[in-house]
């Protein structure tokens, strides 16, 4: 027993040994020098601790700002609960994991991590698999830009109806607009809303009881998935019964449309889509396997779905606390639409395109997801020996080796509010900040939807939406005020980054 353990530890050395000479010769032959190492002296338990800790309390967006911020580094490495790990907001090495060495970098244990509800889906495979699903779903995207904007309406008057009932009282905005995103996205992808906003138990579509299971496991799936991704290559310890029916619970949601979908007769389903553009309609006209039909739209609905509802909801926080950027939009808005105020709304008016000639619309829209980016934070994972261009060395001007299985997280956030690139006012909100020259220069250092091939495939749809939404709320409402007095907020990180608690706020016609 003992010469098999004593074996064992041997080959083990020779391993790590032929490893290390390894890293030696390609650091030599890359000129690699190494980042800045911030070491906690418990192999990583204590970061991890940190990291929980930190997501408990509501300051884990704050912490990756800190962190670099504390150490003076774009790029530094750390160990967590054993592994190296490397972490960057420096633009040029996201850049080349994202784009110019794509091929370098996977996304890792994300199939895993989110397979349960995903399955195989654009937002959990790689490679050709991958290439299939973005190739089928790239034409639905850029017919859509132009037909969405009218479907929001009878969801914005559902949304109106609730503000108004707390008749100028405070209320979570935050609630309500995942309710409505998950009303717009299930109306999007299968041409029925869950109206999840209709007090009235409407929700008892078609037989089917979503409303109350429906959101609610959804809500719940999200902030479970985030543990599974915590958990890394360990994802498959986090498990437990109510993750799997609720869903079940999705599954049920999604398939039901997919069967009514496939048993159209295909002049029904043809003229069904003439109608009214929905998703799952046109992907039937390319595959009809229901397994394939389920994956790719939940897999939009999970990626487009609290993302649009986050953005809204931190840009409705900053308006409220910032009186004269609100005046200002107002100003834009009412004079592109009207105002339900001045009993001149133009609803019809507003169009993909008029909405992008709202300038300074776009600009409030850009500074929110500067501050507030959605996906704060993401990894790749090497999928071979590779550099990274920058963060080696005192001066991190050397390339940094990653060895093949090797993790980079890479931060957003803490890019964002880098005052190196957005200057000594990084953690205002100031949407003039978009009209200046160096707005021009930023390029990858805002990167709220992702670059390169991967690219945020909804970025317009989301854009749009969330444009919709702020434009009409500034029709129909002249005062907004804010309940949230910490700054920054406190935050949440599911999959998407919220407003703690709740985003209450009080808007008054
Ligand atoms: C404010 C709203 C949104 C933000 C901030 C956002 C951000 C992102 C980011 C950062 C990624 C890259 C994830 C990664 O590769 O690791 C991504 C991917 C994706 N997003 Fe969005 N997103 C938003 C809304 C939407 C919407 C509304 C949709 C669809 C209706 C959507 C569809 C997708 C899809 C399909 C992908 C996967 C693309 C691929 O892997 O090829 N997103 N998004």
């Amino acid at each position: 027993m003992i010469s098999i353990i004593a074996g064992g530890l041997t080959l083990l050395a020779l391993y790590l040994l032929v490893d290390n000479i390894k890293s030696f010769l390609l650091k030599r032959k890359f000129n690699c020098r190494n980042a800045y190492y911030v070491n906690d002296g418990w192999f990583g338990f204590k970061t991890f601790l940190l990291l929980l800790q930190n997501d408990r309390n509501g300051t884990s967006s704050e912490n990756q700002i800190n962190n670099f911020e504390t150490v003076q580094k774009d790029t530094f490495q750390i160990r967590m609960l054993g592994s190296k790990k490397i972490v960057t907001r420096d633009p040029e090495n996201i850049k080349a994991m994202l784009s110019t060495q794509f091929d370098h970098f996977g996304i890792g244990h994300r199939y895993g991590q989110l397979k349960p509800l995903l399955g195989e889906g654009i937002f959990t495979v790689s490679g050709e698999k991958w290439k299939h699903s973005r190739a089928m779903l790239r034409p639905q995207f850029t017919r859509e830009q132009i037909s969405h904007v009218q479907m929001l309406e009878p969801h914005i008057q559902n949304l109106k109806k609730h503000i108004m009932q707390n008749s100028g009282n405070p209320f979570d905005i935050q609630e309500l607009l995942l309710k409505f995103t998950i009303d717009t996205s299930s109306d999007f992808l299968y041409g029925e809303s869950c109206n999840s906003l209709l007090e009235d138990g409407s929700g008892l579509n078609g037989g089917v009881k979503f409303k109350s299971n429906f959101h609610k496991s959804f809500d719940y799936v999200g902030k479970f998935l985030r543990y599974r991704a915590i958990a890394n290559g360990f994802y498959f310890l986090v498990d437990n019964s109510k993750f799997r029916d609720s869903i079940k619970s999705i599954h049920h949601f999604a398939d039901y449309y997919v069967k009514k979908a496939l048993e159209m007769p295909p002049e029904e389903l043809e003229k069904a889509t003439k109608n009214k553009f929905n998703l799952l309609f046109e992907l039937v006209k390319e595959t009809r396997d229901p397994k394939v039909l389920r994956d790719l739209t939940l897999n939009i609905l999970l990626a487009g779905r609290s993302t649009t509802a986050a953005l809204i909801s931190f840009c409705l926080y900053q308006l409220a606390r910032n009186p004269d950027i609100w005046l200002k939009l107002r100003t834009e808005i009412k004079n592109s639409f009207g105002s339900d105020e001045e009993g001149d709304s133009r609803i019809q008016d507003i169009t993909f395109e008029s909405l992008k000639k709202c300038e300074y619309l776009r600009a409030v829209i850009n500074e929110t997801l500067r501050l507030h980016p959605s996906a704060p934070n993401n990894y790749r994972m090497a999928t071979r020996d590779t550099t990274l261009p920058r963060g080696g060395g005192k001066d991190e001007q050397s390339p940094l080796l990653v060895r093949k299985g090797e993790i980079v997280l890479y931060s957003a956030i803490a890019m964002h509010n880098n005052s190196k690139i957005y200057g000594e006012s990084f953690r205002e909100f100031k949407p003039d900040r978009w009209f200046t020259n160096d707005a021009k220069h930023w390029g990858w250092s805002y990167l709220p939807f992702n670059g390169g091939p991967r690219v945020c495939l909804g970025q317009q749809f989301a854009l749009t939406e969330a444009s919709y939404v702020i434009a009409r709320i500034c029709m129909m409402f002249s005062q907004i005020e804010s309940f949230e007095s910490r700054y920054p907020p406190l935050t949440e990180l599911y999959l998407v980054m919220f407003i703690k608690n709740h985003n209450n706020i009080v808007l008054r016609i």
